[in-house]
């Protein structure tokens, strides 16, 4: 009995002291929920709509706050002075160790790479981009326009090839058409519309995208890949980066074999190669070229492309704005069918419909997560090496305080009721996050959603098919689904020529 007494003793003791070790370790940590033991918070993440989750965390605890993601230890930013103090700072522009980033991609190429690899891969492509046109002014800027009208009339033509009785699936005709304008940009080619490797190529933007989300238990729980139906997701993703390299490789070896032209020439692949035969640094290597690749083409196909099917859809929805936007369109460019970039300082509305757009659904609604790269201290908190900095733009742009009515489609909300002319800054509006790892195709990313979505509306009345004259079916719709990207369901639309 007495023994007994004894180690119950020691036990409460030693109890006592690791608990008070252990309480000692959370103190000046940002406030937020509790979790249980190697899932975190996770089992209270709604898998479909993680944002809403983060949305009312965000009502409880405020402009910052912190949960476990299974053992990863996670800051969320709901404020924007600590979200631009943070992210201007070197500390905070690491990713955090996702399976995603460091699993999968391995540190490479640019999204998921960190320290001085990361900043010289940024500055290589930051250069490449502005030599290949994507500026503000100049003559370049021309060149890069051009590229991209060719996509877009493209795209009009495939639109208008259709019955405008018969809907359309605009993903099938934007992938294959915004896809070979980045096609042009980094390999020097397009491909046709019924290749069967593009086809493969699109198969895997579209469906790959859909199995792994920033906020998905696989992130954080990587011994879930041996499981259903991670392992077959991941089987997926990985064959699929494989065959993605692969064809790469293929491009390559044409172009090294004679397949040259000056779309070629000018290409990031050849540029790419030119630096890494130069041999000036190891990071310049073909593994890595591979990845710097397929990142350019995820990063900026599948981003700009489900901003502007959000954009269509939207369009479509509120016929009366998408009639202004036509209007406005109409006095700017009388019977000029293809918009030019210098359009777009005269169409204040039609810009405030992409803002509102990106506004209410930010392709990435729980930012591109961020790490740190040592301890810290933010907001008055201390934050500790490696953990994991979420900016959930979906809080940002929905925060009642700093929005009317957020949940409303009201692209006058961009619009300065004095003079006319578009809200550009918003302090709660960061589509593209902001700081040091702000991201790389911004300016291009404007070009393409205003020349691809004014090049459309200026050609073509966009309405939803019967299915959604109910509005709660057309509301269930405009919920869209999470994966890497909050992307609409699949979905028709009707597309009847001006
Ligand atoms: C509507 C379209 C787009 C949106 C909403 C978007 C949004 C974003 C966001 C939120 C990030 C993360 C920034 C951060 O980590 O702080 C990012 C990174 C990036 N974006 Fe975009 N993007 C778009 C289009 C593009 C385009 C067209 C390109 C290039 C052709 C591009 C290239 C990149 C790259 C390379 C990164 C990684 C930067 C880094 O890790 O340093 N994006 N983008």
């Amino acid at each position: 009995m007495e023994q007994l007494i004894f180690w119950g003793s020691c036990l409460t003791v030693l109890t006592i002291f690791f608990g008070f070790l252990w309480l000692k370790t959370l103190e000046d940590l940002p406030p937020g929920p509790w979790g249980l033991p190697i899932v975190g918070y996770l089992p209270w993440i709604d898998p479909k709509e993680p944002q809403q989750t983060l949305a009312r965390l965000a009502a409880t605890y405020g402009r910052i706050f912190s949960l476990k993601m299974g053992s990863l230890f996670t800051v969320v930013l709901t404020d924007p002075a600590l979200i631009r103090e943070a992210l201007a700072k070197d500390v905070f522009s690491d990713r955090a160790d996702l399976f995603l980033t460091h699993g999968i991609m391995d540190g490479n190429g640019i999204v998921a790479a960190n320290g001085p690899k990361w900043k010289e891969q940024r500055r290589f492509l930051s250069a490449f981009l502005k030599s290949a046109g994507m500026l503000k002014v100049g003559i370049k800027r021309d060149v890069m326009q051009n590229r991209i009208l060719s996509g877009v009339n493209e795209a009009c033509k495939m639109l208008a090839d259709g019955n405008e009785k018969k809907p359309i699936n605009a993903l099938k005709v934007l992938i294959h058409t915004m896809g070979n304008v980045l096609n042009e940009l980094l390999f020097g080619i397009t491909y046709a519309v019924d290749d069967p490797q593009w086809r493969y190529l699109q198969e895997l933007a579209i469906e790959g995208v859909k199995l792994i989300g920033v906020a998905g238990p696989l992130n954080f729980l990587p011994f879930l890949r041996f499981f259903p139906p991670y392992r077959n997701s991941i089987k997926y993703i990985l064959e699929g980066k494989k065959k993605t390299h692969e064809e790469y490789k293929a491009i390559s070896q044409r172009q090294d074999e004679g397949a040259r032209s000056e779309k070629t020439e000018e290409s990031l692949l050849s540029i790419f190669k030119k630096e890494m035969r130069s041999g000036k640094s190891e990071n310049f290597n073909e593994e890595q070229m591979y990845h710097i690749l397929a990142d350019m083409f995820g990063a900026g196909v599948e981003t700009s492309l489900t901003t502007l099917r959000w954009f269509l859809l939207f369009m479509a929805a509120y016929p009366k704005i998408q009639d202004e936007v036509y209007q406005e369109l109409l006095s700017v460019m009388n019977d000029r069918e293809d918009p030019l970039l210098n359009d777009f300082a005269q169409t204040p509305f039609t810009e405030a419909c992409i803002a509102e757009t990106q506004r209410i659904r930010p392709v990435v609604p729980l930012g591109i997560p961020h790490g740190t790269r040592h301890d810290t201290e933010l907001g008055g908190y201390r934050i500790p090496q490696g953990a994991m900095i979420l900016i959930p733009q979906f809080v940002l742009h929905t925060n009642p305080c700093a929005w009317d009515r957020p949940h409303s489609f009201d692209p006058n909300r961009f619009i300065d009721k004095n003079t006319g002319k578009m809200i550009r800054s918003h302090d709660h509006f960061m589509p593209f996050q902001c700081g040091k790892r702000v991201c790389l195709g911004d300016e291009m990313a404007r070009m393409l959603l205003f020349l691809f979505g004014a090049g459309i509306l200026r050609k073509f009345r966009v309405s939803l098919t019967e299915e959604y004259e109910n509005d709660d079916d057309l509301q269930e719709m405009l919920k869209g689904e999470n994966g890497i990207t909050w992307a609409p369901k699949d979905h028709d639309l009707l597309f009847s020529r001006r």
